[in-house]
C-alpha cells in the first residue's frame, strides 16, 4: 500500500478512536488522584457478589459497545465478511476493553476509574475472584510501562482487534492484508515520533492469553 494509503488509515483509526474512547483522556486524568475513601471501600466490599458482578457486568457491557462502535469506523473493517466482523469482536473486544482501560489506570496508586473516582483491587473483594482482578491489575500496570501515546494506544488497540491468527475466520488473505497496513501505520507512526524503539516491547505483550478474559 501506498504511504498516502497507510497515511489516511491513520487518521481514520486516530478519528475512530477518538469518537468511542467513552472517556478523554484528559478528564480521566484530572480525576487520577481522586480515589474513594475508607468508608466508600468499606461500602463496596460489604455489597453482595451479585450487585458487585451485576454493576461490573454492566459497565464492562457498555464500554464494549463503544469498541464496536470503534470497529465499524474503522476503514476496512465494515468491509471484512460480516463473519469475520463478528469472529473478530468476539475473540478480541475484551482485549481491546482491557488495553483501552489502561488510560483510566493510575500505575503510581495501582487504581483504575471506577463510577466516578479510582479504585485499587482491594474494592473489588466482594466480587470473589482476586486472581482475576489482581491479574487486570498487573496487565494495566505493563500496559502503562509501554507509556504509549493516545495515537499509538488507537492502532495499537486496531491490532489488537485485526488480527488474522483467530480461528474461525473465512477470509483470513483480506483480515491479513488490513493487519499488516495497521502494523505499517503503527510503525510509520513510531518512526515520526522517534519512539519505534518500544515497538520491540509492544510486540513482545500479546495482551492477554485466552483464559484471562473473562468472555
Ligand atoms: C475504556 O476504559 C474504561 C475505563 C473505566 C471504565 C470504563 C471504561 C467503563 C465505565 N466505567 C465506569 O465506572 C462508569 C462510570 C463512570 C462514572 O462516572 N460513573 O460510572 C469504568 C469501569 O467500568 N471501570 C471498571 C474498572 C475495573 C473493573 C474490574 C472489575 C475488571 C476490575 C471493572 F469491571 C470496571
Amino acid at each position: 500500500s501506498s504511504i498516502m494509503e497507510i497515511e489516511n488509515l491513520t487518521q481514520n483509526v486516530l478519528n475512530a478512536h477518538r469518537q468511542t474512547c467513552q472517556f478523554r483522556f484528559e478528564d480521566l486524568q484530572l480525576l487520577r488522584w481522586e480515589t474513594f475513601t475508607r468508608n466508600e471501600v468499606y461500602s463496596y466490599q460489604r455489597k453482595s457478589m451479585e450487585e458487585m458482578w451485576e454493576r461490573c457486568a454492566w459497565r464492562i457491557t457498555d464500554a464494549i459497545q463503544y469498541i464496536v462502535e470503534f470497529a465499524k469506523k474503522m476503514d476496512g473493517f465494515m468491509q471484512l465478511s460480516q463473519n469475520d466482523q463478528i469472529v473478530l469482536l468476539k475473540a478480541g473486544a475484551m482485549e481491546v476493553l482491557l488495553v483501552r482501560m489502561c488510560r483510566a489506570f493510575n500505575y503510581q496508586n495501582n487504581t483504575v476509574f471506577f463510577e466516578g473516582k479510582y479504585a485499587g483491587p482491594e474494592l473489588f473483594k466482594s466480587l470473589g475472584c482476586g486472581e482475576l482482578i489482581n491479574n487486570f491489575f498487573t496487565f494495566s500496570q505493563n500496559m502503562c510501562t509501554l507509556g504509549l501515546l493516545e495515537p499509538e494506544l488507537a492502532l495499537f488497540a486496531a491490532l489488537v482487534l485485526v488480527d488474522s491468527s483467530r480461528p474461525f475466520l473465512q477470509e483470513k488473505d483480506k483480515v491479513e492484508q488490513l493487519q499488516k497496513n495497521l502494523e505499517l501505520a503503527l510503525k510509520n507512526l513510531m518512526r515520526k515520533s522517534h519512539r519505534e524503539g518500544i515497538l520491540v516491547k509492544v510486540r513482545k505483550t500479546k495482551p492477554l492469553d485466552s483464559k484471562l478474559s473473562p468472555i
